[in-house]
């Protein structure tokens, strides 16, 4: 027994000998102020601590230096001021044409580059994924467009079978899926003013010249039930900020949105956002093929007091809300399904203003699903809090 307690003893006096001379180290290297910045790779820092990475991070922060690799990952702090020469086409071309990108500054752009040439270099079609991620606010969003732009940039195709005009189109389509889905995705938040509330998979694709041909968007969780909710001093998603901000006289009779109407379930409208821009989503829209008539059908449906007015209202113990101005009645109730959950949607007497809610469809079931699913599909009902 005596002899396993000198044991102990001994142990912790090494185990602390150690940590006095592992705290030496740290203080050493970060007592080399001056060069803390000089760590492009995270993987140089030694001893590897949270302190002396975040030390390293902070150091580059204060001489603009936002990117910092670490091993085959990129760190990218976001400097919260526009840079432009830090996305410049001059820049872009600098990487792109590097014989090797990766001896450049760490950048989003030696990320994209060096992605694009896996993709060149091997012979059977291969597929490459680059994985954005970081806390809200962190710049995600940010580094997908750059990421897009580039590839926009660099797999735009020299001379085109089809005439350039067509593979310009293509560039400016991907881009402009952008601006869209921020308009009906994001929202202003506590961290955030443009938010996204929503997951999105954007798959690119290249033709065997390594030429952009196409892009596929897929979302996933939107925040749906921010159309009825808004936790205090967050906004609801942009568009209907951008409606109602930016819809013409013509449009505002016709989609029966008053000038100057105050909506419950859009707060915080009195700030003014750059987001709130409605003219760049419609161009952006009209770019992606929808032409005026169909964006209209569809601000139609989404304007305020379509989906989301002020004079919505919750109803406790159900699971749904109803609009009791029920102007919009027939926008609410989607034609030609005729299951079952459908009929029982159409029993919403909308129109009589007396929404009867007359059947009662236990939560968790999949007919509740389903009806529920129909309704959140035309963003019309929300559930209750
Ligand atoms: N590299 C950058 N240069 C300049 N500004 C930036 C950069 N990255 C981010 N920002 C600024 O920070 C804001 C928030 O960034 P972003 O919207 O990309 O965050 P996010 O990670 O997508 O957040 P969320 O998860 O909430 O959607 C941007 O609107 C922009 O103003």
């Amino acid at each position: 027994m005596p002899k396993q307690e000198n044991g102990q003893r001994e142990d912790s006096l090494i185990h602390n000998d150690l940590s006095e001379s592992f705290e030496e180290e740290v203080r050493a290297f970060l007592g080399d102020e001056e060069k803390l910045h000089l760590f492009d790779d995270l993987t140089k820092v030694n001893p590897v601590t949270t302190r002396t990475v975040l030390k390293c991070l902070q150091a580059r922060y204060r001489v603009n230096l936002f990117y910092t690799n670490a091993g085959c990952s990129l760190v990218a702090l976001n400097p919260f001021q526009p840079f432009s020469c830090l996305y410049s086409p001059e820049l872009m071309r600098e990487y792109h044409v590097a014989l090797c990108p990766q001896d450049l500054k760490p950048h989003i752009f030696a990320v994209a580059e060096q992605t694009y040439r896996n993709v060149q270099k091997q012979m059977d079609p291969v597929n490459q994924s680059i994985i954005v991620s970081g806390e809200s606010g962190a710049g995600k969003t940010w580094t997908s467009r750059c990421l897009m732009k580039f590839y926009a940039s660099v797999a735009a195709s020299v001379v085109s079978p089809k005439g350039s005009e067509t593979v310009e189109r293509i560039e400016r389509r991907v881009l402009d899926s952008n601006p869209v889905m921020e308009a009906f995705g994001n929202a202003c938040t506590l961290r955030n003013s443009n938010s996204s509330r929503f997951g999105k998979y954007i798959q690119l694709q290249l033709d065997r010249f390594h030429h952009l041909t196409g892009a596929s968007i897929q979302t996933f969780l939107l925040e749906k039930t921010r159309v009825a909710y808004q936790a205090p001093n967050e906004r609801n998603f942009h568009i209907f900020y951008q409606i109602t901000k930016g819809a013409t006289a013509e449009e505002r009779l016709e989609w029966n949105l008053p000038e100057g109407a105050e909506y419950r379930w859009l707060p915080n409208s009195e700030r003014n956002l750059d987001e709130d821009c409605f003219e760049v989503t419609r161009g952006a829209m009209f770019h992606l093929g929808i032409g005026r008539a169909t964006q209209s059908n569809i601000f139609k449906v989404r304007h305020p007091a379509g989906t989301a007015g002020g004079c919505w209202e919750c109803v406790p113990g159900w699971d749904w809300c109803w609009d009791k101005s029920l102007s919009q009645a027939e926008l609410l109730l989607p034609t030609g399904q005729p299951s079952a959950p459908h009929q029982a949607a159409q029993r919403l007497d909308l129109s009589q203003k007396c929404a009867p809610l007359n059947f009662s469809l236990p939560s968790g079931t999949a007919e509740h699903t389903e009806v529920w699913g129909l309704f959140a599909s035309c963003r019309i009902l929300a559930p209750a809090f």
